[in-house]
């Protein structure tokens, strides 16, 4: 069992005056982690679709006391787009200290449609579009010394069922970003990678999109975004949140996970409800 606990010398000071890209800012963990961004001094760049969305998340950042704040809106279902944001910082600041990839693109909670394409697409907006922001990022974080931190899922280290195209998309974030990490420490290229395993989160649309057959309680979107926040600063090579829940996943891996997993958060044969989510 790894437990990757970082040493308890967080202090919000270091992210005073740093210049962050937080993607998939517009709501859930996202716009958290910008509003906390915010309340530490750090100059934030925010992105997604929803431009009246991205607006409020700006002027609330300016109240929180960010450095600077502003957002690009735009598809990261184009890499071209992706590229852009990057881009979009080194006009503004110069060069480029955190980089938080943690957009999602629309997916579904239940069994495999046998869709293809949406997989080609998913994969898209939720991998090709990280190491795009990352390959045009890297010479800035390089320069910086910086962080790059990489929202990761449960479902992209101990797959169960329900999420197969999801699951695929936060697999491949584990085997580039972990490998990327090892080139690194070989290259000796001071650039923190930070993998982030999150359980389920109270953001709106999981809680809108699973509530109904997830039965475990899920955590703070608001914690959960302090949290990654820290891990990233510490320069840590994975963060598990909640701990409990993500470890005790990672024990039961090589146990039929997925089969555990129906039991765990489904409790749906003794009720005798049916099998499809
Ligand atoms: N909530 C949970 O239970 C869990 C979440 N996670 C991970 O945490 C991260 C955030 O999840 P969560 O906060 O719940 O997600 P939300 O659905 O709340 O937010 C997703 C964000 O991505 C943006 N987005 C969606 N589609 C696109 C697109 N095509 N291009 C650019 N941006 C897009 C949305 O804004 P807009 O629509 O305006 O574009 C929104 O800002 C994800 O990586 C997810 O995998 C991991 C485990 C559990
Ligand atoms: C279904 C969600 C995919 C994104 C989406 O379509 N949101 C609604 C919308 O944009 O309209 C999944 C996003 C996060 C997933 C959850 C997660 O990653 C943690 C668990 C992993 C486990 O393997 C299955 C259950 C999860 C709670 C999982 C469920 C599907 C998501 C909510």
């Amino acid at each position: 069992v790894y437990f990757y606990s970082a040493p308890e010398n967080f202090n919000e000071e270091m992210l005073r005056g740093k210049r962050v890209i937080v993607t998939g800012a517009s709501s859930g963990i996202g716009e958290q982690m910008a509003y906390h961004l915010a309340r530490m001094g750090a100059h934030v760049l925010v992105t997604a679709r929803t431009e009246a969305k991205l607006q409020k998340v700006v002027e609330r950042c300016r109240e929180l006391g960010a450095a600077s704040a502003r957002f690009v809106s735009g598809s990261m279902e184009d890499t071209a787009f992706a590229e852009e944001v990057v881009k979009e910082a080194e006009n503004t600041w110069g060069g480029l200290d955190m980089l938080i990839l943690n957009h999602i693109g629309h997916s579904y909670f239940n069994y495999f449609d046998g869709d293809v394409d949406h997989i080609r697409k998913l994969l898209e907006t939720n991998f090709l579009s990280y190491v795009a922001m990352t390959v045009t990022a890297l010479p800035m974080l390089k320069e910086s010394e910086g962080n790059i931190v990489v929202v990761s899922s449960v479902a992209g280290k101990a797959p169960g069922p329900f999420a197969a195209p999801y699951s695929a998309t936060k697999f491949a974030l584990d085997g580039f970003f972990s490998s990327l990490r090892h080139e690194f420490i070989i290259e000796n290229v001071n650039v923190s990678i930070t993998l982030c395993i999150l359980g389920y989160i109270d953001t709106d649309n999981a809680m809108q999109a699973v509530s109904h057959a997830i039965k475990v309680a899920p955590s703070p979107k608001e914690e959960c975004a302090l949290e990654i926040i820290r891990s990233g600063a510490l320069r840590q090579h994975e963060l598990h949140y909640p701990p409990g829940i993500v470890n005790g996943m990672l024990l039961l891996r090589g146990q039929e996970p997925g089969l555990r997993l129906q039991r765990f958060l489904f409790d749906r044969k003794k009720k005798g409800e049916g099998a499809a989510p």
